[in-house]
Parts: C-alpha cells; structure tokens; sequence
C-alpha cells in the first residue's frame, strides 16, 4: 500500500466470550477458533486498509472482558480513536452491559466530549439461532445512547466483519473532518443525520 496512512487506535469492549478476540483475529488473520481461550489483559493487532481513499493502519486492541481483569485493561483505553462495544446476541446480559462498558471506556480514557466520540456497537454471534436480543432492541439502545451505528456480526461466518471495522474508520474520519470544519468555522449541517452532522461548535 503506497501514500502516506494514518495510524487509528480502536478498542473492542465488551463482556468476556462475546467474541472480541475472535472478531480481531477474523479480521487480521481471517482465522476463527472455536476453543478460543479468555483474553488475559490486552493484545493487538495491526491491519491496513483503504476507506474512501485514505490509506489507514487500524491497531485494533482486544481486551478482556472478565471483570477480574479491569485493572489490567483500564490503563490501554487513553488515546484510542473508536471504541466497538460488543455483545452476543445470544447473550441478554452481555447487551444489558453494554452501558457499563460505555461509560467505563469515558471514564478511563478520559473522553472530554464523549457525545461527539465515535462508538459502534457490534451483535456478534448472528449465526447463532437461540438469539435473546432483537435487532430492533439493540438498534433502539444505540439510538437512545447516542445515535451510534449498529452492525450485527460472526466472527465463526465472516458476517460483516470488515464492514464492521471499516464502519470506525468512517465514523473517526467523519469526526476529524467535522472537527476541522469547526476550527475554521464552517457551518455544520445539522440536519444530516450522522454522527459526523452533529454539532461541535
Ligand atoms: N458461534 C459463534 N461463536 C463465536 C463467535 N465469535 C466468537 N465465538 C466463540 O465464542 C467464544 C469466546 O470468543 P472470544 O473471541 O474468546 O471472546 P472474547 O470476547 O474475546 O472473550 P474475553 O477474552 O474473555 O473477553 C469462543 O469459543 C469463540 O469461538 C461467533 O461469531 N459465532
């Protein structure tokens, strides 16, 4: 890949064996592994990739989503560009958590303006068949919380895997460039509907 690309750090969050880590690996290595082991604290990989013709590096950090591991993933929240809050679809409390997950990431990474940060929540596990959370619930969370995209995901089936990841860079691209149009004091359209239309200035 020629032309000069720009690093963006994404976060996945989200409870223990919702598929994080697996989502990561299909996306990097195009692997899936049904014995998949509990992430112990943080890993990450790198990938690039072209999104509307900006070359990009994603540095995607998998953390681990057990509670007894908080204080070992807390620390690698600050500087991150998007956060994936993820659950499984079959998975009722894993989406009931996602809130937490929210505002744990605001908090350790010390987001300043947390309605304008891009978040995108991932349902994984679609090909699963004993779902307990409809599209229709986890679409209306998202839009009570803050308007975010929702994608529903499989890592075993590459099921919108890269749209998935493709869908941050979009919406960190989006904020970068709203927030240049407010620095040299253009208008924003309020009436577009995205996150990137909303207003900052
Ligand atoms: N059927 C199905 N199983 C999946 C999918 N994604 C992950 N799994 C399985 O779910 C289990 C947990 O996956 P992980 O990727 O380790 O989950 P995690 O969210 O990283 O878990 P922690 O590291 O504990 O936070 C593993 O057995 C995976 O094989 C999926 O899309 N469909």
């Amino acid at each position: 890949m020629s032309g000069k690309s720009l690093l963006l750090k994404v976060i996945l969050l989200g409870d223990g064996g919702v598929g994080k880590s697996s989502l990561m690996n299909r996306y990097v290595t195009n692997k899936f592994d049904s014995q998949a082991f509990h992430t112990i604290g943080v890993e990450f990989l790198n990938r690039d990739l072209e999104v509307d013709g900006r070359f990009v590096t994603l540095q995607i950090w998998d953390t681990a989503g057990q509670e007894r591991f908080k204080s070992l993933r807390t620390p690698f929240y600050r500087g991150a560009d998007c956060c994936l809050l993820t659950f499984s679809v079959d998975d009722r409390q894993s989406f009931e958590n996602l809130g937490n997950w929210q505002k744990e990431f605001i908090y350790y990474a010390d987001v300043k303006d947390p309605e304008h940060f891009p978040f995108v929540v991932l349902g994984n596990k679609v090909d699963k068949e004993d779902r307990q959370v409809t599209t229709e619930e986890a679409q209306s969370w998202c839009m009570e919380n803050g308007d975010y995209p929702y994608l529903e995901t499989s890592a075993k089936d590459d099921t919108n895997v890269t749209v998935a990841f493709e869908e941050a860079v979009r919406q960190v691209l989006a904020v970068e460039e709203q927030l240049e149009h407010c620095m040299l004091g253009h208008t924003i359209d309020l009436n577009s509907g995205s996150k990137a239309g909303s207003s900052c200035c």
